[in-house]
């Protein structure tokens, strides 16, 4: 089983990209984090992390806020290992204490648009008082998004990446970069 995987994976990283280094990330994450603190700072925002992408995106921001927030996580997923999206799972769905609140949730990837803009519908029937959002990566898909986030940190092309928290097919959500496939 191990033996299998580390082929795999290995596999992966021999045909992969650098798209977006560990530097350029570090330097995207703190400028989302000044402009995050213009506008929320004061709010006693709940802050959301989308497992499992942005778990080292949320992970690296945290620590730049320098307010009072709470901090909390939800999980759908709609990929599942899988290249290309599709239903919508909830795995752990957004927690009961947000009522009231301003909400920012933070996400990896926002690609098509389905995951993030249900999760605001959700957000919103829960009773939330504001939503915000904050991605990484806004994807050009060259269609309309059914929801636009107010923080991206960068814009990429419509290709599969990997790494920062992201995986391909379950495996290298703990590289340090972002990294696509050679095309
Ligand atoms: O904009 P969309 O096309 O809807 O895709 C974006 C979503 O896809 C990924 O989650 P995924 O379903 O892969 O779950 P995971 O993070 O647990 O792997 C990513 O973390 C976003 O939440
Ligand atoms: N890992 C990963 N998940 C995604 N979910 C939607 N698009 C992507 C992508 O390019 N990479």
């Amino acid at each position: 089983m191990a033996v299998f995987v580390d082929k795999e994976a290995n596999q992966f990283l021999i045909h992969a990209e650098l798209i977006a280094s560990a530097h350029m990330l570090s330097e995207t994450v703190e400028r989302m984090a000044k402009n995050i603190t213009t506008v929320l700072a004061g709010q006693y925002p709940l802050v959301l992390c989308v497992m499992s992408g942005a778990v080292v995106f949320s992970g690296q921001l945290l620590p730049l806020l320098h307010f009072p927030l709470d901090f909390d996580y939800l999980h759908p997923t709609r990929y599942n290992h899988m290249l290309q999206g599709g239903v919508i799972e909830w795995k752990v769905l957004p927690p009961a204490h947000l009522k009231g609140r301003v909400v920012l949730v933070l996400d990896d990837v926002l690609d098509e648009g389905f995951t993030l803009a249900a999760i605001r519908q959700r957000i919103m029937e829960e009773g939330a008082k504001a939503f915000y959002s904050a991605v990484l990566v806004d994807k050009v898909i060259g269609k309309t998004k059914p929801i636009s986030a107010d923080f991206i940190g960068m814009s990429l092309p419509d290709r599969y990446i990997f790494g920062y928290g992201m995986d391909i097919k379950g495996l290298w959500r703990n590289l340090p970069a972002i990294f696509a496939l050679k095309e």
